[in-house]
């Protein structure tokens, strides 16, 4: 089963700026996107995670029809990570909580599940600090670790090493493959090596228009 099977998506926010995809079969683990600023990466984005709604003549996510009745239910599997996410004005404990306190989790399950992604994270000293408190790495990274707690079965991320030092970005390298069993990833990112080294395939996007850039056999 694919993970998007799209045809036709076409979105405008007026008429200067078109994203016309004219076709994206996603069957990878993990695909990743470069593409010049402002050629369309984070609309794509926020099309796939059920944010903008466009038009199409195809759209399956999942081996699910995407239709007007179950478009807004859909975002419920599939999380993105904005390049600047904003954190609430709470702790960090609460912070990566909070999706999962949205979807009525009990607060045994939550604990257990926040104490384990921010292991992975390396946030377990920070539990208690305000965003305020934080370096924007670690800021970043308790942003990531929000979008992992719940197991979403699609995480796009945009732009995810940014901010990230070079700890950070081992870090994020292992919650990849720590999740690459359960959950399927979208990368926009300029770094082009880095995506090579942790995506299976990679795509372009220049004015809009989706191209493949690359076919690779990920290595080990
Ligand atoms: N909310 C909006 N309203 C109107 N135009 C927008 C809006 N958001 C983005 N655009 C325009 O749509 C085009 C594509 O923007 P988008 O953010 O998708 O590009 P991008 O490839 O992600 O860029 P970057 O790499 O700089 O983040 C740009 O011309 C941008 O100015």
């Amino acid at each position: 089963m694919s993970v998007y099977s799209v045809e036709q998506l076409k979105f405008s926010y007026d008429k200067r700026f078109t994203l016309f995809v004219e076709s994206f079969e996603m069957n990878e683990k993990c695909v990743g996107l470069v593409g010049p600023s402002g050629s369309g990466k984070t609309t794509l984005l926020l099309n796939l995670a059920f944010l903008l709604k466009g038009k199409w003549k195809k759209f399956e996510f999942l081996g699910q029809n995407v239709t007007e009745a179950n478009f807004e239910r859909l975002r419920r599997h599939v999380t993105y990570v904005a390049q600047h996410p904003v954190l609430l004005r709470r702790t960090v404990f609460e912070n990566v909580a909070y999706p999962m306190a949205l979807r009525g989790t009990s607060r045994e399950e939550i604990t257990e599940r926040v104490e384990k992604i921010t292991e992975l994270f390396d946030l377990k000293d920070l539990l208690n600090k305000k965003p305020w408190q934080l370096s924007g790495g670690q800021a970043k990274r308790v942003c990531l670790a929000r979008a992992f707690v719940f197991e979403p079965k699609v995480i796009l991320l945009d732009e995810p090493t940014a901010d990230l030092d070079e700890k950070g970005r081992e870090i994020l390298n292992n919650v990849l493959k720590v999740f690459s069993d359960r959950t399927s990833f979208i990368i926009v990112s300029h770094e082009i090596d880095w995506l090579e080294s942790v995506c299976e395939k990679i795509y372009t996007m220049n004015d809009g228009a989706l191209k493949e850039y690359r076919a690779k056999v990920k290595k080990n």
